[in-house]
């Protein structure tokens, strides 16, 4: 099985200035884990960083020792993912490899089984606030089918009013960024989130 539902409010939107109190705001509202696009320092242990840059190798040794749990790269980004891969787990990180809109998923295939995460981008990289894109659930789906323990998230557009489509294709990690940092009750989103996330988890183990 994949590691449960999981959500992961994306701080890219939050108030920079005061990063710490908003990192603490989202763990006091119920977040599993805190989704990072820009590097910063922290001893929390619940830092997983989704590296959306050129040349990801150069950030692997200061993640780990910001104390960053998962390092997030874009297979996109890299000639050589498998030493990417290798060196990331020698810094004693998980691993999670992104797809971005216009990459296939057969793609990353081949490299599911040596990786953590596998984040199926649903915008393109680079800001919050944007469309979800509906299209891209048949790569999740496809995902799941092939490879029923991975972990798969999704990142761009993800609130309550997308979350269903993620669900039902197979998605049990959830990156939410606007919808949770712009709310007045975060915890109630963070909730709903994660419920209609595992009552999909729950129906597919049941369909099994
Ligand atoms: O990776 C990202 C942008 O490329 C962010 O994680 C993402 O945009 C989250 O924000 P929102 O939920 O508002 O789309
Ligand atoms: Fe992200």
């Amino acid at each position: 099985m994949a590691s449960g539902c999981k959500i992961g409010p994306s701080i890219l939107n939050s108030d920079l200035a005061n990063l710490g109190a908003e990192c603490l705001r989202m763990l006091d509202s119920g977040a599993d884990y805190l989704h990072l696009d820009a590097p910063c320092s922290s001893g929390r242990s619940v830092f997983y960083m989704h590296m959306m840059v050129s040349r990801p190798e150069q950030w692997v040794k200061p993640m780990a020792v910001a104390g960053a749990n998962q390092y997030t790269f874009h297979l996109e980004s890299t000639e050589n993912p498998g030493a990417l891969i290798k060196d990331i787990r020698e810094n004693g990180m998980k691993v999670g490899l992104a797809i971005k809109p216009g990459t296939t998923v057969e793609y990353l295939a081949p490299w599911a089984n040596q990786i953590d995460m596998a984040l199926v981008m649903t915008v393109e990289p680079g800001f919050g606030g944007q469309k979800f894109m509906e299209d891209m659930m048949p790569k999740v789906h496809w995902l799941r089918t092939q490879f029923p323990s991975l972990d798969i998230e999704v990142d761009g557009g993800v609130g309550p009013d997308t979350i269903h489509k993620c669900a039902e294709a197979g998605a049990n990690m959830i990156v939410s960024g606007s919808a949770i940092m712009r709310s007045d009750d975060p915890r109630s989103v963070i909730n709903l989130l994660r419920n209609v996330c595992s009552e999909a988890a729950q129906k597919r183990s049941l369909d099994r």
